[in-house]
């Protein structure tokens, strides 16, 4: 069994116990009486320029611990001013050290859209990421069914969150687009063998149409990467170790950007 179908069957057992503490119908009951609309990620995103998102990860199955001291809120307030169009919160508890209160905390904190970054396998999930303040959920292709993807993209719709499509190959490039994905993005880290090819979000980016926003996801180190990214019509990036290593993150998304912030127009 690779770690991704790993991940998935945990989150399984972890929503339903979840279910337990509280039914769907009580959770639908809850957002019902929830007031505040959240600001639109696609939106943040679809602004003309590379779009930076920045990741809140502490530690992940590939690199392991990587951030001990973790002032989550602190983190992304950095992110927020340093010009981050959106920021990704991870909340899965036994692979990335993730908690649903980091999300809670954070979408109180900052006003750029945040997604819910889990492994979303049970509508519940995204009636969660609502309740929780969240702009966004993720649902990655390799561990859906095309079918799946097309409801849980519905129910988001419906709760006025976008979703953000994860898909690796063609293959799961076109079930994103046939689910109605409007906002994709591609893996360069392979998710099965924790390969990274930046190549690879290049090479599918021309498989989704102009208005589709489509992001270059993971190992994305420097400059360089992003040059050639931009170059290939990516419209966001999104980069968690490169920034969650380094100590002024200002700083650090300035010389991702080329030393300027103009270039490549980085969102300030
Ligand atoms: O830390 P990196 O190499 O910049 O990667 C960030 C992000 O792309 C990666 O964390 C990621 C992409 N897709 C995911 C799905 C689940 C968990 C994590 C991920």
């Amino acid at each position: 069994m690779n770690i991704l179908d790993e991940i998935a069957g945990r989150t399984r057992e972890r929503i339903q116990e979840e279910k337990r503490k509280q039914s769907l119908l009580d959770l639908k009951y809850r957002i019902r009486e929830q007031e505040r609309q959240a600001p639109s990620f696609y939106g943040a995103l679809a602004a003309p320029g590379m779009s930076y998102i920045c990741e809140l990860k502490k530690a992940s199955p590939s690199k392991g611990l990587i951030a001990p001291d973790y002032p989550y809120v602190e983190l992304a307030r950095e992110y927020e001013a340093a010009g981050a169009s959106a920021i990704f919160c991870l909340t899965e508890p036994y692979y990335f050290q993730g908690a649903d209160r980091y999300l809670q905390e954070v979408v109180q904190n900052v006003s750029i859209p945040i997604l819910r970054k889990d492994f979303t396998v049970d509508e519940y999930m995204i009636y969660q990421a609502k309740e929780l303040g969240a702009s966004a959920v993720l649902l990655i292709c390799a561990i859906l069914e095309e079918a799946q993807v097309r409801e849980y993209r519905q129910i988001a719709e419906e709760l006025g969150l976008d979703a953000l499509v994860e898909a690796h190959d063609e293959r799961e490039v076109e079930m994103a687009l046939n689910a109605g994905a409007r906002i994709v993005g591609v893996n360069n880290r392979d998710l099965r063998t924790f390969e990274v090819n930046m190549q690879n979000s290049i090479r599918l980016r021309n498989m989704a149409p102009r208005d589709v926003v489509f992001i270059s996801e993971s190992g994305i180190k420097g400059f360089e990467d992003i040059r050639v990214l931009y170059e290939n019509d990516v419209d966001a990036v999104l980069i968690g170790e490169t920034l969650m290593r380094s100590h002024d993150k200002g700083e650090a998304l300035r010389q991702l950007n080329g030393g300027t912030l103009e270039q490549l127009r980085l969102a300030v």
